[in-house]
This record gives C-alpha cells, sequence and structure tokens, in this order.
C-alpha cells in the first residue's frame, strides 16, 4: 500500500530534523535517490551515462538543491551536464558543487528561453528542479516557456527523459492542483513520502511513474493523508470460495440496471459481477432487458421484483436506468435497505443526504457536479477536475455515502475523510459502457466481501471501492494491449485479473 502525505505535512515533519541540523544529510539521501534512479533510466534508455546530455532546471530553494547534486553525481560519471538557473539565486553549495563537477550553467531570461528550450529538447534527460514542496502557483516568466515547449515535444513523442524532483514543478503538493502550467514527467523521485499531490487531479497525470525514497522522515510522518493499493493488498479483498460455501453463502448480489432505452449497460454490469465472482446474480428489470441478461448469462436470476421482495447482501442500481421509473425506485430502495449499494449513473440523480458509508455513489466529474449541485454546492465540472480530492471529499461528508470519483485517477473517498486514489487504468477505458463494468465489479465485492464486522474501520467501503477500481483500471490495461477497449468484452479481462491476483487461494485447496 502507499501511503501519502500531504506536501505541508511533509515540510512538517522535517521541521524537527531541520532544528536539530540535519537538513544537509536529508538533501544528499534526496539527491543520490534522484541520481540513482536518473542513472537507472538512462541507462535503460542509452545503454549508458557516459558521453549523454543532462539539462538540470534548477529554482531558487532546496528542490534546485537536490536535483544540482544530483546532477553532479551524473557528470562525475562523464554526462555532459548544464543548469538552467530559472531564478536569480541558487542553492549555493550545491551550484559549486555541481560547477566542481565540470558542470555548466546559464540563466534563463526571456530573451533566451526559445533557445535555452531547443537545447533542452535536444538533451537526453531533464532533471527539473525548479519547485518543490515550497513551490506556489504555477511556473511562471520563463520557466513556463520552457515547460510548455517540454510538454509540446512530449505529446510529439519527441520530448527527451523528464524526471521530476520531488514532484512535477508546478504541482501543487497537497492537492494535486496545477495553476497554469507544470512541466510532465517520465518519472517523479519523491522524498520522505509521497505527496497526496502525486496521487490525484493534474498532479497525478503530470508525476509519471513514481519512485519514492526513504530519507528517515518515517517516525514524524503521522496519520497519511491518502492511500493506493497495490496489487499485494487486493488478495485478502477478493474472497475466494472455501469447501464449506455453497451459493447462498458466497453472496447474492441484486441489480437493478438497464431500461428499454439502455438495456445494454444492465448486460455489462451483470457481466462484469459474474466474472469477479458471486455466489448468485439477481437482476431485476423490464421484461425485454430480463431476457436479453438471460440470453447472454444464462446463470443470472431475473424477475421484475421490487427490492424488498428479494434476498441479497448487496446492490448494484442506476447503470442505464433512464428515465424508467420503476429502476429509479428501485435505486432509492436499494439505498434505504441498509444494504451496501452502489448507487451509479442515472440513479445518482435520486441521491439525498443521510446516507451510510456503505453505499457507494459512483459518479464521473459531471455526474458530481450535478450532485453537489442539487445539495446546494457551488460546484463546476472545471473546478472538479482540477481538484478532485476537495470535491470527492465534501460530497462523501455532504451525503453520508462513499464517493468513488471516476477519471485517470479513481478516487474513493469516505464520509469520514479516509482517502484511496487507484490509476491503474488507461485512457482507453474513456468509452461509453466502461462504467457500467466497473459498478459491476464493485457490486460483486460487496456482496461477497467477508470482513469481520470488528474489522470493518471507517474507510473500509473506500477501500473495497479502491479495489474496484483497481482490478477495473488492470482489466481495461490489459485489453487494451490487443487494441481500443470494447466494455462489452472486457469479462475475460477481468476473469484473468481475479485468477491472478487469488492464485495464492487457489493452491490452498489443491
Ligand atoms: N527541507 C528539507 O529538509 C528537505 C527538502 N528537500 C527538498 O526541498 C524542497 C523544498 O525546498 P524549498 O522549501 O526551498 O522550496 P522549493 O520548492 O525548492 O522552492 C521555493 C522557492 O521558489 C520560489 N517560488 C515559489 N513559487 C514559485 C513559482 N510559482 N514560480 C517561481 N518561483 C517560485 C520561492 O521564492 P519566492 O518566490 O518566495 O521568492 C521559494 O524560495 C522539497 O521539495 C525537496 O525537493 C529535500 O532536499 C529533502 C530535505
Ligand atoms: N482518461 C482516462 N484514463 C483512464 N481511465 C479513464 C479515463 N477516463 C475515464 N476513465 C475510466 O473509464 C470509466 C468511465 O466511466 P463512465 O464515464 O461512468 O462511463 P459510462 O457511464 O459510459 O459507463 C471510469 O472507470 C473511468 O475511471
Ligand atoms: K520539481
Amino acid at each position: 500500500m502507499i501511503r501519502a502525505y500531504t506536501g505541508t505535512a511533509v515540510r512538517r515533519s522535517e521541521a524537527p530534523l531541520l532544528a536539530a541540523g540535519r537538513g544537509g544529510e536529508l538533501m544528499q539521501r534526496a539527491a543520490y535517490g534522484l541520481y540513482a534512479a536518473a542513472a537507472a533510466s538512462l541507462t535503460a534508455r542509452r545503454g549508458r551515462i557516459y558521453g549523454s546530455s543532462v539539462t538540470v532546471l534548477a529554482g531558487s530553494g532546496n528542490n534546485g538543491g537536490d536535483a544540482l547534486y544530483a546532477a553532479a553525481r551524473l557528470a562525475r560519471r562523464g554526462a555532459a551536464a548544464t543548469a538552467v538557473l530559472t531564478s536569480a539565486a541558487a542553492h549555493p553549495e550545491a551550484l559549486a558543487a555541481f560547477r566542481a563537477q565540470g558542470g555548466k550553467t546559464l540563466a534563463l531570461t526571456e530573451s533566451n528561453a526559445a533557445a535555452v528550450s531547443g537545447a533542452a529538447l535536444a538533451a537526453d534527460a531533464v532533471l527539473d528542479g525548479v519547485l518543490g514542496t515550497g513551490g506556489s502557483g504555477g511556473l511562471r516568466g520563463p520557466a513556463r516557456i520552457l515547460a510548455e515547449a517540454l510538454n509540446t515535444a512530449r505529446l510529439q513523442g519527441k520530448a527527451p527523459l523528464v524526471v521530476a524532483c520531488d514532484l512535477p514543478s508546478g504541482v501543487d503538493a497537497d492537492s494535486g492542483r496545477v495553476a497554469g502550467t507544470c512541466l510532465q514527467a517520465d518519472l517523479t523521485v519523491t522524498f520522505g513520502a509521497v505527496k497526496t499531490g502525486l496521487l490525484a487531479g493534474p498532479g497525478a497525470a503530470a508525476a509519471g511513474e513514481i519512485r519514492c525514497i526513504d530519507i528517515g522522515l518515517g517516525p514524524h510522518l503521522g496519520t497519511p493523508d491518502a492511500y493506493r493499493l497495490q496489487a499485494e493488498d487486493l488478495a485478502g479483498l477478493l474472497p475466494v470460495p472455501t469447501p464449506a460455501d455453497q451459493k447462498y453463502s458466497r453472496g447474492v448480489l441484486g441489480v437493478a440496471a438497464g431500461s428499454e432505452t439502455y438495456p445494454g449497460a444492465a448486460l455489462m454490469a451483470a457481466g462484469a459481477a459474474l466474472a469477479t465472482g458471486v455466489g448468485m446474480l439477481r437482476y431485476l428489470g423490464p421484461a425485454t432487458v430480463a431476457r436479453l441478461i438471460n440470453l447472454a448469462h444464462p446463470e443470472a436470476v431475473c424477475s421484475s421484483d421490487a427490492v424488498a421482495d428479494i434476498h441479497v447482501q448487496a446492490w448494484v442500481a442506476g447503470p442505464g436506468a433512464g428515465k424508467d421509473e420503476d429502476q429509479r425506485r428501485r435505486a432509492r430502495d436499494a439505498m434505504a435497505s441498509g444494504l451496501p449499494a452502489v448507487i451509479d449513473a442515472d440513479a445518482i440523480g435520486v441521491v439525498a443526504p443521510g446516507l451510510h458509508p456503505a453505499v457507494i455513489l459512483t459518479p464521473h466529474a459531471g455526474e458530481l457536479t450535478a450532485l453537489l449541485r442539487s445539495l446546494g454546492e457551488d460546484a463546476d465540472r472545471a473546478e472538479i477536475e482540477a481538484d478532485p480530492i476537495r470535491y470527492a471529499r465534501l460530497a462523501a461528508a455532504r451525503t453520508g455515502a462513499t464517493v468513488l470519483l471516476k477519471g485517470w485517477a479513481t478516487l474513493a473517498a469516505a464520509p469520514t475523510g479516509e482517502l484511496y486514489s487507484q490509476a491503474e487504468a488507461t485512457p482507453w477505458l474513456a468509452t461509453a459502457g466502461s462504467g457500467d463494468t466497473l459498478s459491476g465489479i464493485l457490486g460483486a465485492l460487496l456482496a461477497t466481501d467477508r470482513t469481520p464486522d470488528s474489522e470493518r474501520g471507517p474507510g473500509h467501503y473506500a477501500r473495497l471501492a479502491a479495489a474496484a477500481a483497481h482490478l477495473h483500471g488492470r482489466a481495461g490495461t490489459l485489453a487494451a494491449a490487443d487494441g481500443p477497449v470494447q466494455p462489452s468484452l472486457l469479462e475475460p479481462r477481468i476473469r484473468a485479473i481475479v485468477a491472478n491476483l487469488t492464485k495464492q487461494s487457489h493452491r490452498k485447496f489443491k
């Protein structure tokens, strides 16, 4: 599990070490970590460091200091290193160490920004040490021109390797917000702890691969601000049937999805749930949709019952419900049933406050905008996309439900504040029907959840929602290897990922 802290919390945790005169030691650890990671990436790209060209962008603060020390080490191994000083001042000792290894320096100005950008584009690697946790607002002035040139080249596949020092310059370390411009990276080498701003919003998209260097802040860090589940965290959340199980004890999922207008959503949600694994799937909806469900998934048990008439362990309601009043009523009843429930798509429109954390709302940014407005909050889609953590937490606090806010990084926020961010997905999943499959996966995890009550902490449902986003993202990424993702064809990929994650448990019963 990745544990993330706000930039503010990391700076607070550094304070006692700085007061004890250990700032230099921390910087050397950070710089060595940055050097080692950059050296490995450069070697992987070019075969060797000797003879490569490295441009280091150095701002006035300690972030620039880290980057200059790291570049000095690369220069010692034979890289031709140039420091572009983006501010009038630079960390004096680090600059001296860089020059002592033969590093060249030049001051970035408005008038030379275009020429310097051209030189930086021709380098093998760029180390970004313009701004770290001390930055406020996006990049300004000539640093912005340089960053925009590198970002444009990245879109064209012509950018050098960009390694961000601690965080991509211009990203807010507390939130992931970018005011204006930040420098997109291939790799972010972050120090002491992963910053929350690397896990959400534009910051997550800018960070590329994240590597965390331990600089000894551990005991000073306190409670994490956010989490990211790794594959090894999922095994315990994917129940594997035991010899004592029968279909009902495994868990029954009720799916009230689809309508005459949108039958496909029900087929995809049901298919994804079956591929994740349930004891039984009961479908409630119009007879025409039920017939299609039974053709595609003969194992589903279908009816036109009301929510109160059937016995399940969890619900999925909303995908493809459209304006179907019966399905909307089922969504309201599922929310009121006291059972875990995934409330997706059209059903998000019938949400009212007073829910409980086992109700999981799964909006994308547009649906969250409408939900928050219906609750009297001032929200717009661009603001939510710029600062998604804030709005996911706000929606969870206002409704009492867990909120799964979908996007490039998908966030799961508990009403008590716990937050998970998952980024396994591929942009190929941005296609109609993707969300329906995510609902089905999450519904299956809720229906088969065996966590004892005593272990269901306040963030339990956010963790399950994050697990579903992880599974969904990986299944999509696997599918995308063979071309554009078609959500109705995701089932075998979901099955493959579940099989892979539960391998250990299968072996146990052989
Ligand atoms: N502390 C430690 O023990 C360790 C810290 N470490 C490292 O230190 C980093 C934090 O360093 P830091 O505090 O010096 O801040 P940093 O981000 O380098 O620069 C801030 C300077 O930039 C300026 N500035 C601000 N915004 C701006 C903007 N938009 N555009 C342009 N300029 C802007 C602002 O100047 P001002 O504008 O206020 O005059 C300010 O002086 C951290 O990320 C990590 O890498 C590691 O070595 C481990 C040990
Ligand atoms: N740019 C992106 N990168 C990665 N995943 C994405 C991106 N855009 C959307 N997704 C994922 O695709 C799914 C889309 O869901 P949604 O918008 O609800 O689709 P639909 O309502 O059509 O089923 C979500 O899981 C979301 O996280
Ligand atoms: K940086």
